[in-house]
């Protein structure tokens, strides 16, 4: 094993250290062409994270239909969503910008700012590597996802933590918690939410709130994902004041033949036409940034099923993306774990002592 030298200037004694903080998200396909696609989906795809079952089973059918359909599949949503003008996928764009922006809120404290996907590039590595040549002896892993699960956010760490198994001196870690109810997020959702509504020349008569799904294995054996998007709706409802008829919970993007958590959002949206429900709005709160999954599955695809079983209107309602409100929050996010674990720690405040 060779083993990356680090900067620890910082560390010296007398010498200050350096924070950083790396934001993460999943990830995207270099671009919409069927090989670029193809590496991309064989990356994600043979994460043990996200399909458990024994590489012995699970191997011959990546390597057989569904690195040899899928791409084609997946590159034309690709393409449909792209960001042409810059030739690179929406949620690359939007994770590049919250983390420059963040950059700039950060820079009169001396925190740099770098951003890595899970999958594909700029990868976590680099951005890891970036961060420690710069100084940084203390970083913030900050994966975008506002609901935990290990799908996602535990291996977006896992994958920071493969690259520092190989520093000889590492930086010391924290990793920002998933945030699903925290006032900040709600709010910054209520307040984006209200003002997309404002704009539309229709009042829908529905707010779907469309989560990325899982397999529901995966909640039985513990990943608390599900749990994360009920309170992230609960708290939503409460704060926009409505109940769960006007903004019901569904579940997207399941792959493969097994369950996942329902409701299934497709069939649902299909279903609404039929009991006169032909205007609504889809919200995606389980996304920081827009993507294929909320651009093309919901905007196209249920957008299209919706007005071919009936229904007159769907807005999809975009999510934070890199508007104020999300680097407001990233910024709170941030600094609130940038302080201490213990609500006064690291300030001047002697401990209370008793009697
Ligand atoms: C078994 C497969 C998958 C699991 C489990 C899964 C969990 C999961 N994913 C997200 C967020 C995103 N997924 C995205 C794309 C995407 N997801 C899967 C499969 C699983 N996801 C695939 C195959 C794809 C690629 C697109 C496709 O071929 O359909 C994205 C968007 C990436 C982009 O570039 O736009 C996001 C974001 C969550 C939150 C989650 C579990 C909670
Ligand atoms: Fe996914
Ligand atoms: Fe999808």
């Amino acid at each position: 094993m060779t083993f990356i030298t680090v900067n620890r200037a910082a560390r010296h004694e007398n010498a200050p250290s350096r924070t950083g903080v790396l934001l993460s998200n999943l990830g995207t396909p270099d671009g919409t062409g069927y090989g670029a696609v193809r590496r991309y989906l064989a990356e994600f795809l043979s994460d043990r994270r996200i399909i458990e079952a024994s590489p012995l089973i699970w191997k011959p059918i990546l390597y057989g239909p569904v690195l040899t359909f899928r791409p084609r599949k997946s590159g034309e949503a690709y393409h449909r969503i792209w960001h042409h003008d810059r030739d690179e996928s929406p949620l690359r764009t939007y994770t590049r910008e919250q983390a420059e922006q963040l950059g700039t809120r950060l820079a009169a404290d001396d925190v740099p700012v770098a951003w890595g996907m899970r999958y594909g590039q700029p990868s976590i590595k680099q951005a890891l590597h970036d961060l420690v040549a710069q100084g940084c002896d203390r970083i913030l892993l900050a994966p975008l996802y506002p609901q935990y699960s290990a799908t996602t956010t535990a291996t977006a760490n896992d994958q920071a933590f493969r690259v520092l198994m190989r520093m000889r001196n590492q930086p010391a870690i924290r990793t920002l918690p998933p945030f699903p109810d925290h006032p900040a997020y709600i709010a910054a959702l209520g307040r984006s939410i209200s003002a997309r509504l404002a704009t539309l020349d229709f009042k829908p008569q529905m707010i779907v709130a469309s989560f990325h799904g899982l397999p529901k294995i995966y909640v039985e054996k513990g990943d608390t994902y599900a749990a994360d998007c009920q309170r992230t709706i609960a708290a939503l409802r409460r704060a926009m004041g409505y109940d769960e008829q006007m903004m019901p919970l569904t579940f997207q993007s399941r792959f493969g033949p097994a369950k996942w958590l329902e409701p299934y959002t497709a069939p649902f949206i299909e279903s609404l036409p039929a009991r006169g429900i032909e205007r609504i709005a889809v919200i995606t709160p389980g996304f920081i940034s827009d993507c294929i999954e909320t651009l093309d599955e919901i905007g196209n695809e249920a957008g299209d099923a919706f007005v071919k079983a009936g229904g007159k209107e769907l807005a999809l309602i975009p999510c934070l993306n890199d508007s104020p409100d999300a680097i407001d929050l990233l910024e709170t996010l941030v600094r609130q774990e940038l302080g201490g674990w213990l609500p006064h720690a690291g300030t001047d405040t002697a401990p209370a002592t008793p009697g």
